[in-house]
């Protein structure tokens, strides 16, 4: 689905993603680790067309996304991406209909009105767990929890193929976050959507992911199947990783708590 090749991006002086590959295969979810700063967001964003690579190809669907400066971008609406945080990701000046609609623009008409009408939004709504009566409302009525389910409703309406989820239950309280990461489980395997997952919250990856990318300044030092990642990691930066997260939960410090 996905394959990133020696990817790379540097900001002034400062390399940011160094030479990074890995792939992405179909109907599975890629999960990417590391420390605040590691580079985790710069991938997502240049799979997502923000950034261009200062080096290495980022392919998709065979398809090269990169090309002499330029993103090409795939199917209309076959990438999608969901932020982390739902407040400053949703336009407060639209209501809720609008706010999910928005990508139809890129799909043929005949399409966009079909999925734009009353009985596909409706459904689409009551699917993220929200109200037909809430698409006329506005973003600030909603709690973190129900603005990231709009954020999901509006990925979804395009029928993607492949979502990047940039630490996409970060901002939310610990039983909000497993409602949201059930729901985003639950969307995969009716839909067989392959994720890109990035977090900095290894229970989080632990419960969402088949495999597992560490990234340590801008590197991929460690590409594994999540439970040998979590019970028998390769790299020694990895094993830090693990026991400083889990003395963290100790601690009651970090937000990490299973799900
Ligand atoms: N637009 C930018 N301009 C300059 N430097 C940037 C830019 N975006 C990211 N960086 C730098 O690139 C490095 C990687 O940042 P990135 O946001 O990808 O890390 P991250 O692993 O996603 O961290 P976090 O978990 O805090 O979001 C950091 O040193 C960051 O300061």
């Amino acid at each position: 689905m996905l394959s990133i090749n020696d990817l790379g991006k540097v900001f002034g002086t400062s390399t940011a993603v160094d030479h990074v590959s890995f792939q992405i295969e179909k109907g599975e979810t890629y999960g990417l680790v590391g420390e605040s700063g590691s580079g985790k967001s710069t991938i997502g964003n240049m799979i997502c067309g923000l950034l261009e690579p200062t080096n290495g190809q980022v392919s998709f669907k065979n398809q090269e996304l990169w090309k002499n400066g330029r993103y090409i971008r795939p199917r209309p609406g076959s990438l999608q991406v969901v932020f982390q945080d739902p407040q400053s990701s949703l336009d407060i000046r639209m209501n809720i209909r609008q706010i999910i609609t928005e990508p139809l623009r890129a799909l043929p008409k005949a399409e966009a009105k079909r999925r734009s009408g009353d009985d596909y939004l409706g459904a689409l709504v009551r699917r993220v767990g929200l109200l037909e009566d809430h698409l006329s409302r506005f973003p600030h009525e909603f709690s973190g929890g129900q603005r990231q389910r709009i954020a999901i409703a509006r990925a979804i309406i395009t029928e993607p193929d492949f979502i990047i989820l940039d630490e996409p239950t970060s901002a939310l309280d610990i039983s909000i976050q497993a409602q949201i990461l059930n729901l985003l489980k639950s969307l995969q395997h009716e839909r067989g959507l392959t994720y890109l997952f990035i977090s900095h919250d290894m229970s989080v990856i632990r419960y969402m992911c088949d495999r597992v990318g560490v990234l340590y300044h801008g590197r991929l030092v460690e590409e594994n199947e999540t439970e040998a990642f979590f019970t028998r990691p390769r790299e020694a930066y990895s094993q830090r990783l693990l026991s400083s997260m889990s003395k963290m939960n100790k601690d009651g410090e970090g937000k990490t708590r299973s799900v």
